[in-house]
């Protein structure tokens, strides 16, 4: 009982009012995690009995707070798997991620993750445009669903972009994380290979005092600006409003966009304090605009230096990509960071895993990066190395997989 209280207020100490929302089962419910159940041993920590639901309206990994670990997997459909095929392997998909997030093992289970509990992993299924053509759905691809634009500044590598199936894989802990993706790899085994995957992480809940907007591989503290859950135009902004016909089964659903965006961190170290700021528009310290004011403080695009230059520059990252310079175009950013190594010459291979979601790619992220390609101050500093694009279903319902909408309607 004394462990029990102790595991739960240690999670809400950690996980704060953000980290709250996503933390639910294991708080209240005790022995989580195929680790700990019927062992009688010591409780697991906050870290450890963290569990998202798996079923709901829209899937998890969305508006999951982020976690520490992640992995990206585009898979391409073999050579004679069609629609039935397709059906059969994202209903065992969603069976094993069921199961994985919820702390029990899944089917033919490895034990990579058994002393574990479930760190509030989340599995995210999308479906690629050429997933369409690959399984006789054309007919149902979304009006919005339009591949994206190339930009000027774009360097990217077709094999490491598109892909007809993804799944984003996050969790607090690196084997709970790994565990998912083998997983994963392993029961598409004959029906889709791999065609490309990225590894990711953020900071560990936790290890900051109190709760904090995150901070990327720059050093920037990345992601005040988002859209919030309890925001009016949150879902407008971020989720497929409902719709019959065609469309429905993207009911819920979402659009991500990833793309690998290598930070030129040698240059961008090389760039003294106040210049860094300008490039971004906020103090690197606190992430406070350089109109004024705290982090929270709304950026103020049209205040003035006494030296009547503007406080926030005409190329300055926040100016070009807010929504009141892109007609309100909005997303939510929910990236990880990457680290592959170094180049042969020592220069870092780092960056961003940048995924966003929104409603509508044309009124999200195409319409934002349009604006950055053309005057963004960031963009000496950062490279394009992959893209893609993938619809992401709605949640489903208990006995029910991902896109069981489309693929048995
Ligand atoms: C097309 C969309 C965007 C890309 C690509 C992008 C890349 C990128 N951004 C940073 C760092 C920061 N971005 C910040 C704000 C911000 N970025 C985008 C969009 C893209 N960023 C938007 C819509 C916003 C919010 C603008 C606003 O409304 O104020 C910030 C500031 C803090 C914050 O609000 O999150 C930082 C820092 C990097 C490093 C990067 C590519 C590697
Ligand atoms: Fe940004």
């Amino acid at each position: 009982m004394a462990g029990q209280e102790i595991t739960r207020r240690r999670l809400l100490g950690t996980a704060g009012a953000a980290g709250a929302a996503g933390l639910v089962a294991g708080g209240a419910g005790g022995a989580l995690g195929y680790a700990a159940a019927g062992t009688g041993g010591p409780a697991l920590t906050s870290v450890g009995t963290g569990a998202v639901p798996f079923h709901g309206t829209h899937q998890a990994g969305i508006t999951t707070p982020l976690q520490a670990c992640g992995h990206l997997i585009a898979f391409d459909l073999a050579t004679g798997a069609g629609r039935k095929e397709a059906a059969a392997l994202l209903r065992r998909w969603s069976a094993a991620a069921e199961a994985m997030t919820q702390g029990r093992p899944p089917a033919g289970d490895n034990q990579v993750a058994l002393d574990a509990g479930p760190a509030s992993l989340t599995v995210t299924f999308g479906f690629g445009r050429s997933f369409f053509a690959r399984t006789g759905l054309t007919d149902r691809i979304p009006a919005a669903f339009q591949p994206l634009p190339a930009f000027s500044s774009d360097a990217l590598d077709p094999r490491r972009s598109d892909g007809d199936l993804w799944a984003q894989i996050g969790a607090d802990d690196a084997l709970v994380a790994f565990h998912a993706l083998r997983v994963l790899q392993k029961e598409a085994a004959g029906t889709a290979r791999v065609r490309w995957q990225m590894n990711g992480f953020n900071r560990t809940p936790g290890a900051t005092a109190r709760p904090m907007t995150a901070r990327n591989l720059m050093g920037q503290v990345d992601g005040t600006n988002n859209p919030k859950p309890a925001d009016p135009d949150f879902a407008a902004k971020v989720f497929v409003p409902d719709q019959g016909g065609d469309e429905a089964w993207l009911n819920g659903g979402s659009y991500a966009v990833v793309r690998r965006i290598r930070m030129l961190l040698d240059d961008w170290e090389r760039l003294p304090l106040d210049r860094q700021e300008a490039v971004i528009g906020r103090r690197k310290s606190d992430g406070a605009p350089l109109s004024g004011g705290t982090e929270t403080t709304p950026v103020d695009l049209g205040r003035f230096n006494p030296d009547g230059s503007l406080a926030i520059p005409g190329d300055a990252h926040v100016r070009v990509a807010a929504p009141a310079s892109n007609g309100g175009a909005a997303m939510l950013r929910r990236p990880f960071s990457y680290h592959d190594g170094y180049d042969a010459d020592g220069t870092p291979d780092a960056g961003l895993l940048f995924v966003c979601w929104q409603a509508d790619p044309g009124n999200g992220f195409v319409k934002v990066q349009r604006k950055l390609d053309r005057g963004d101050g960031l963009s000496r500093f950062i490279r394009h190395e992959s893209s893609a694009l993938f619809a992401v279903p709605g949640g489903c319902g208990k006995g029910e997989y991902v896109g069981q909408r489309l693929l048995e309607s």
